[in-house]
């Protein structure tokens, strides 16, 4: 058995910071998390308030999730978002980051000055937290272009898709599809090709809003998202994209060989029960454009 002062030396050596909060959020007792690296000294905050040190959002969050963990009983897990900009006087020892915590918060089975306490164990997951971040940003990404991918437009569509459905805002589509890439493959290589790519990716960033989105749907097709945009102001865009394509792949013309693109353009109807009839519109609408001669725009009402 471990005695008093073994127990205290085992609290004190917690690996991550330890508080028993009070419901009404005083800082009852703080242990471990000693280690300047991970963490910053937490011992000047025992009889304190949370309301002290936190800035309103950060306590009201922090208020709600004690409560939750008493009412419950069970344990709680939550991840957070700690800055200087959250938190009051922090000592000047201790990460300058901004620290990503998960905590784990479980009621205490007995009262402190007659009010119910939790235990909340704070861990740094900074690390994982930027790797989950990264990880994220790579299986959203298409890896030629950096311009999101087919799976990150599914979701997007169906988010915007639901904002339709909730408060009618328009949103329109339009797909694109270049004009000769094969002819550029088999004439000038491969690598060329990738670079005609490449040049559609970085004239449509240059031409889009900042709630706009462009996505590689596959080979040489492209999505582009214009949320809030109904069917005559997306037409008018993906005609000036369409001229601004025209420009810029024109400058990657190799014996007499160019592409260009043909561009669909749908919105979203009343009738759509889902974001695949009014991609497939945009894509029919493309295929009309593709067999009334490519280089141009068609929009498709209905
Ligand atoms: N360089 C390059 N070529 C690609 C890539 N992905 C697909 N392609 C090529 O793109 C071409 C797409 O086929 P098509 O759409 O029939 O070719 P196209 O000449 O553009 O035909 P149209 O659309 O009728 O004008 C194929 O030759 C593919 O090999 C890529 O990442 N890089």
């Amino acid at each position: 058995m471990i005695n008093i002062e073994q127990m205290a030396l085992v609290l004190d050596a917690l690996p991550d910071p330890t508080f028993v909060l009070s419901k009404s959020g005083k800082y009852i007792a703080v242990f471990g998390g000693k280690d300047g690296r991970y963490y910053h000294d937490g011992s000047g905050l025992i009889g304190l308030y949370l309301a002290d040190v936190l800035k309103t959002d950060k306590l009201n969050y922090f208020l709600t999730t004690i409560e939750m963990a008493l009412s419950s009983h069970k344990l709680l897990i939550e991840e957070y978002e700690l800055s200087s900009k959250d938190v009051k006087g922090l000592p000047d020892n201790g990460p300058e980051h901004p620290i990503w915590f998960e905590g784990r918060i479980q009621a205490l089975d007995f009262l402190v000055d007659n009010e119910p306490v939790v235990l909340w164990v704070a861990s740094n997951i900074s690390q994982r937290h930027e790797l989950e971040i990264q990880l994220r940003q790579f299986s959203d990404t298409d890896q030629l272009t950096g311009l999101f991918n087919r799976r990150r437009l599914e979701q997007d569509l169906t988010e915007q898709f639901e904002t339709y459905q909730h408060n009618h805002t328009s949103a329109s589509i339009l797909v694109l599809d270049l004009d000769h890439l094969k002819a550029i493959n088999d004439n000038l290589g491969h690598h060329i090709g990738d670079q005609v790519i490449i040049a559609v990716a970085d004239t449509c960033r240059k031409q889009l809003t900042a709630i706009d989105n462009a996505y590689r749907f596959g080979g040489d097709e492209f999505v582009i998202t214009l949320p809030g945009q109904q069917l005559e102001q997306a037409l008018a865009f993906a005609e000036h994209l369409c001229q601004c394509l025209y420009i810029e792949l024109q400058k990657h013309i190799v014996d007499g060989v160019f592409a260009t693109m043909s561009i669909g353009v749908a919105s979203i109807h009343p009738r759509d029960k889902s974001y695949e009839e009014t991609l497939k519109r945009a894509d029919a609408a493309l295929y009309q454009a593709k067999r009334s001669g490519k280089n141009q725009v068609i929009a498709k009402h209905i």
